[in-house]
């Protein structure tokens, strides 16, 4: 049986702002397997990230608790148990790429021949050998996003926290990062959590989607997407089985959606 290594129970998050109080998660309940690719879909403002910033310990629940490998958030963090990728790649402009990815490796302490290594290896992960010298400017921004991603894994964290990491890009660099990032999942079988506002962004990379609805920011639904299996190519958007999921996904936020309006 695959452990589970991010439980959260009965999570609630209630921010207070100058015009009241903001229920941003409400009575989360949530267990994720080792190996598993689960994507957090929902309109904007159901908690998506709230979710995603508390199991890495950037905020503190207001009720129930979220455990990750076992440990607290903060010892999960400080144990680089994740690596977390942002919707924008967030690499230092004046560090080349591999000075970027050899920053956290350098906070770690380890030494130069290590993280030599590690940038070689992870950069050839996402297919950016030769452009270690390049500065971030100097790439695309799918390329920056692949940056970022070989960055987060570079520490060899057991799982990815992304939060939206294709949002900003078009259609077709996405589709093709999509592809890439499912042949990396399946590769290096790190548990990965993923926001997204795409449906077919999340049916065509998840094993579970976890539909979420806003005010207060709750799971509507889990959707399973085993039937998927686990080799997936672009051309599998087409087939029954994944229009079923989209459809199902589709439905799920609507209804979710409604409720409160
Ligand atoms: N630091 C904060 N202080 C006050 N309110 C916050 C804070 N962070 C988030 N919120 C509020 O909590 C709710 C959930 O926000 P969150 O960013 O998690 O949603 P989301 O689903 O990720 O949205 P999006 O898809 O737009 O990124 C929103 O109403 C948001 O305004």
């Amino acid at each position: 049986m695959p452990e589970t290594v991010i439980s959260a129970q009965k999570l609630d998050l209630t921010f207070e702002t100058n015009d009241g109080p903001v229920h941003a998660l409400k009575d989360i309940t949530l267990d994720i397997t080792e190996g598993e690719f689960v994507s957090l879909i929902g309109p904007s403002g159901c908690g998506k990230t709230t979710l995603l910033r508390v199991i890495a310990d950037l905020e503190q629940p207001t009720g129930g608790s979220v455990s990750v490998n076992g440990l607290t958030p903060e010892q999960a963090r400080l144990a680089r148990a994740y690596g977390y990728v942002f919707q924008q790649a967030a690499l230092l402009p004046w560090r080349t790429i591999e000075d970027n990815i050899a920053l956290p490796l350098e906070v770690m302490g380890l030494d130069a021949a290590t993280r030599t290594s590690r940038i070689k290896s992870n950069l050839e992960l996402v297919n950016l050998s030769g452009f270690e010298k390049k500065f971030p400017w100097q790439l695309s921004g799918g390329m920056q996003q692949r940056a970022s991603i070989a960055r987060a894994l570079a520490v060899e964290p057991d799982m990815l926290l992304m939060d939206e990491p294709f949002g900003a890009l078009d259609e077709i660099v996405r589709d093709h990062l999509n592809e890439q990032l499912l042949k990396l999942w399946a590769k290096t079988k790190k548990t990965v959590v993923f926001v997204t506002h795409s449906i077919p962004e999340a049916v065509f990379l998840s094993t579970k989607i976890v539909v979420m609805s806003p005010r207060p920011g709750r799971i509507y639904e889990i959707i399973d997407c085993s039937a998927l299996g686990t080799e997936r190519s672009l051309d599998i958007r087409e087939t029954p089985e994944f229009l079923k999921i989209a459809h199902q996904v589709r439905e799920g936020l609507k209804a979710g959606h409604s409720y409160d309006d």
